[in-house]
């Protein structure tokens, strides 16, 4: 089983930023939440801190645990993805992983075809209440 960090990260104006995966990656052309797997010695919010300067150049602080999702993708990884809501610091965003990404408000994110591992976590958070 792999596992994998997933960042909600929020801007200034409540809304969360969502990535697609670039040509050539598992799950090409699907959404998804920035970030990536976890490695040895490291926690949750270790791993998206590295992640999303290596592969965005922007500087997070994840400051939630929000939950998981076990997904077994066919022919590839039984994964185990692990999301946090972040709050943006700063930082351009460069894409090296993704060939796009967009601010969304939560509510608009069902409109998105995302990985399928990353599904309960839109619905969870196109629902919730709060801000948008
Ligand atoms: N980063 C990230 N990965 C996700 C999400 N949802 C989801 O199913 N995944 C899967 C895709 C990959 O199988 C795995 C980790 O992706 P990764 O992008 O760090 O892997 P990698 O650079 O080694 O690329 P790859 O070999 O999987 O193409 O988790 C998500 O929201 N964020």
């Amino acid at each position: 089983m792999i596992q994998v960090a997933a960042a909600i990260i929020y801007n200034n104006e409540g809304r969360v930023l969502i990535a697609r995966r670039r040509e050539g990656k598992s799950q090409a052309g699907l959404w998804e939440f920035p970030g990536g797997k976890i490695e040895d010695g490291e926690d949750a919010g270790a791993c998206l801190r590295r992640e999303l300067i290596e592969e965005m150049g922007i500087d997070i602080m994840p400051y939630e645990y929000f939950g998981e999702n076990e997904h077994s993708y066919r022919g590839g990884p039984h994964i185990r993805l692990i999301a946090w809501k972040a709050e943006y610091c700063g930082g351009e965003i460069k894409l090296t992983d993704h060939d796009d990404c967009r601010w969304e408000s939560p509510g608009e994110l069902e409109r998105y075809l995302f990985a399928p591992a990353d599904i309960p976590f839109v619905r969870k958070l196109a629902h919730e209440p709060g801000v948008q």
